[in-house]
């Protein structure tokens, strides 16, 4: 019998709705204007909306249990019952504000302990980045000893609500060694997969139940698989799923890696007693060719050729001219197809952006149309390119026009970025030099003071950029507004005493965005919203040419903000490495030679800062970490060209100018080296929840430049105390020269209230004043 297409899978879709429905619903539960059930069901017509879509795009392989209130490695660790003693959870079903004490933290009594977190209050888990993405997941926390059992039957629930509907779903969990890979524990040296034993049986349990009601697949994400991982790694890997087989025979596994190719763990992935296998061949296509020569006849193999993490159009005729040979040598009952990860990190829907140049919007390719590229894949596999021949001639020739476009190529650029020279990637002079010069200019006290550059982005400064966008509020009127903000905090500043003031981002509605909407060869959207984290999303630019800066980005906002003050006033600029981490990145050119081109942009952005009269410019830098490949081979390249992007768009400053840089949400131990080789004047780093623990790196390599280790958690709405502040600054000063340390928030306020932030910024002052009476009184 002849197939009218191959399989077609997602992997997984967006969660936050067209139009944002999920933020929304969230956050009027959040504020109490619904209710629980409200929530429930705006979620329930997410999913239905969300399966119904697939199917009328040709998605035969339907997920379920890729939805998340918050976050899916949250809701894993709720599934499984690690859920740590302080949300008070006895046994049961996981309630659902437990489960948001979890991933927000509770707002407790205005008393406080030293221990940091509210005296009725409970802090959230601790955040990360997934992987090499802008998302963040929930850390859960394990400890020795400690036991499982089902507490959420969620991923059952979402499987029985969307076969009442008429979709027969293959569920998606996170798989055993990875969740455990991805968790934390409070003592380093304890070994979390030991917990794998113990863990199985819950997980065996959900995939019995979930068998018991129908499923006859289950997608296990297992994205470790593209890591270096250790032999107890692997082994943990056959053990899982050698249990999974034997206490379940007849249900299929699907196996995911993603986010790159098996590399090393190839031999272990298929040795694995599963019944279906996805490769990442965006990332890695080179590892289809050893998996077909290895991999077992009956092996379903889950061809991952459709980028889940970018929003370019595909190559149709190229995939297909690398797939027909595998259809022929594998035949199609053994082969799907899918995007290359989930579909997570893609906004949803391309034709909501009727505003966008149609030139571009051709060669983009969002959630649903990449589903819409599949189908078009799995018809022409199954029945010959000329079933689908109008599809693939579109496609064909979008793929042309991107190619030989004059908006994609502009040769100044590339004249520009082939005629830099190393000696541009270094200040005039060394560092200590410049600490002279910058000492004698800016005439700073001890423990000199700053924050990290935004200020509260209140309902009123969000409302007012949203009219002047509709129209509703004139040019004139929103910067008007815009000043009145920036001046009322430039004087607020002065009035508390901080040092080096920064005029609060209240103009930017993100600090990529912001810039790319300004940058020629960028492109932004209107809808392309991707969840960051729980119901914070950002829309990232496109860029889709070369990038160049046709006036000044900064310097007028600036500016004015130093001609408010007599103190020095900080330019406000996101570096290379994070306008292109967090931006969609054209795929026609090196990721680097993108970046030298940002780079050059700012250069010029940061000399103009300069020639304004800016004397401190800071170059935030919070994703210089995450851009790390997965595999440690790779980091050295990669670091190599991010650090001299940074140099490059750092150094063409004099030396009396003051360059600062931030990073908040990294670890520093392996890459110090690389963050010393910045050579910023003064390094900004998020601290306070390691309780300075994140300083080690520093004092152990000796690093020689200024640092603000960061003494106020800004992802908490708890307002630190002056003691705990001078208990971290202290510590800080005993692992470096107190001549060194800055003191700072550990990273900007934008998400923050003002009422939140006026008390704990005082509170911080007082904290720089009283370590500067003690440093003075132990001089004496
Ligand atoms: C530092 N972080 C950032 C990351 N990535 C970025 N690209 N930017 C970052 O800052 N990655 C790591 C972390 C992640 N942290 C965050 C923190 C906060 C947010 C966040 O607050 N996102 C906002 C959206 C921000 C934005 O673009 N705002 C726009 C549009 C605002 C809006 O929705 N307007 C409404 C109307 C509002 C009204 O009428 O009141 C509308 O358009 O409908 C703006 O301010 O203009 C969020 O809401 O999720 C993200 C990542
Ligand atoms: N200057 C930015 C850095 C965030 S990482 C801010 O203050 O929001
Ligand atoms: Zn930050």
């Amino acid at each position: 019998m002849s197939v009218l297409s191959l399989p077609v899978a997602t992997l997984g879709v967006p969660r936050i709705g067209p139009r944002r429905e999920l933020k929304s619903a969230l956050e009027r539960y959040w504020s109490g204007k619904i209710d629980a059930t409200a929530l429930q069901e705006a979620a329930t017509g997410l999913r239905a909306a969300s399966w119904a879509c697939q199917a009328a795009r040709g998605v035969s392989v339907i997920p379920s249990n890729d939805f998340s209130l918050y976050d899916h490695v949250l809701d894993t660790a709720v599934m499984v019952g690690a859920v740590p003693a302080i949300y008070g959870w006895s046994g049961g079903a996981v309630p659902l504000d437990s489960y948001f004490a979890m991933a927000r933290g509770s707002q407790g009594a205005e008393t406080s302990c030293s221990c940091g977190h509210d005296a009725s209050g409970v802090p959230a888990l601790e955040m990360t980045k997934w992987f090499d993405t802008n998302y963040h997941y929930m850390v859960p926390e394990f400890q020795p000893g400690q036991s499982f059992s089902l507490a959420s039957t969620k991923p059952i629930d979402e499987y029985r609500e969307a076969a009442a509907l008429g979709f027969a779903t293959r569920p998606v969990l996170l798989g055993p060694v990875s969740f455990l890979k991805l968790g934390k524990s409070h003592d380093a040296s304890f070994d979390r997969l030991t917990l794998l034993a113990g863990l199985m049986p819950t997980y065996i349990e959900v995939l019995r139940r979930l068998a018991a009601n129908g499923a006859e697949w289950v997608q296990l994400d297992e994205p470790c698989l593209v890591l270096d991982l250790s032999d107890a790694e692997r082994r943990a890997l056959r053990e899982a799923y050698g249990m999974i087989a034997y206490a379940l025979p007849k249900l299929k596994i699907m196996l995911t890696s993603y986010f790159g190719g098996l590399g090393g763990n190839l031999e272990t992935a298929l040795a694995l007693p599963v019944a279906g296998l996805h490769l990442d061949l965006v990332r890695a296509p080179e590892q289809l060719g050893d998996v077909l020569a290895k991999a077992p006849r009956g092996l379903v193999l889950s061809l991952g050729v459709i980028d889940g993490r970018n929003i370019w159009r595909a190559d149709l005729d190229a995939i297909l001219t690398r797939l027909e040979p595998v259809v022929g040598r594998r035949g199609a009952d053994h082969l799907e197809l899918a995007p290359s990860c989930s579909l997570l990190h893609v906004p949803v829907d391309l034709e909501l952006e009727t505003d966008i140049d149609p030139d571009l919007k051709r060669w983009l390719a969002f959630a649903l149309q990449k589903m819409g590229e599949l189908s078009v894949l799995g018809k022409a596999l199954a029945q010959g390119r000329g079933a689908v021949r109008g599809e693939l001639d579109d496609a064909a020739a979008a793929i042309a026009s991107r190619r030989s476009s004059t908006k994609v190529h502009d040769a100044a650029v590339a004249a520009r970025t082939a005629a830099v020279e190393p000696w541009m990637s270094w200040r005039a002079n060394p560092y200590p030099e410049r600490q002279t010069v910058q000492r004698e200019a800016l005439k700073l006290p001890q423990f000199p003071t700053t924050t990290i550059g935004s200020f509260p982005q209140t309902a009123e400064v969000r409302k007012a950029r949203a009219a002047f966008a509709k129209g509703e509020l004139g040019e004139d009127d929103y910067n008007a507004f815009l000043r009145r903000e920036t001046e009322a905090a430039v004087k607020w500043q002065e009035d508390i005493g901080i040092d080096v003031l920064v005029h609060g981002e209240f103009e930017r509605n993100d600090m990529v965005q912001y810039f790319g909407e300004q940058l020629a060869g960028y492109a932004f959207t209107k809808h392309g919203w991707v969840q960051s984290y729980g119901s914070r999303y950002v829309r990232p630019p496109i860029i889709f040419g070369d990038v160049s800066r046709p006036a000044p980005m900064t310097v007028a906002w600036s500016s004015f903000a130093q001609s408010l003050t007599s103190r020095p006033m900080k330019g406000m600029l996101t570096g290379p490495v994070t306008m292109l981490q967090w931006s969609f990145v054209r795929d026609d050119l090196p990721r680097a030679e993108v970046c030298r081109q940002i780079a050059l942009a700012l250069r010029d952005e940061v000399t103009d800062l300069e020639a304004a009269g800016l004397k401190v410019i800071q170059i935030d830098e919070p994703a210089l970490r995450e851009g790390l490949p997965l595999r440690r081979a790779e980091w050295r390249a990669y670091l190599d060209w991010a650090v001299d992007c940074f140099r490059l768009a750092a150094a063409g400053v004099r030396d009396g100018t003051q360059i600062h840089t931030h990073m908040c949400y990294a670890e520093f131990n392996d890459i110090i080296d690389s963050i010393g080789a910045l050579d910023a004047d003064v390094i900004s780093i998020e601290t306070s929840r390691s309780k300075m623990e994140l300083l080690e790196a520093f004092a152990l390599y000796h690093y020689p430049n200024e640092i603000g280790p960061g003494v106020y958690d800004i992802h908490s709405p708890r307002v630190p105390t002056t003691a705990e502040m001078i208990e971290l600054l202290t510590k800080a000063a005993r692992r470096l020269s107190p001549d060194q340390i800055w003191v700072n928030p550990d990273c900007g306020l934008k998400t923050r209230r003002w009422e939140e932030v006026r008390p704990a910024l005082v509170n911080m002052m007082e904290a720089a004043r009283q370590m500067r009476a003690n440093r003075a009184e132990a001089a004496e």
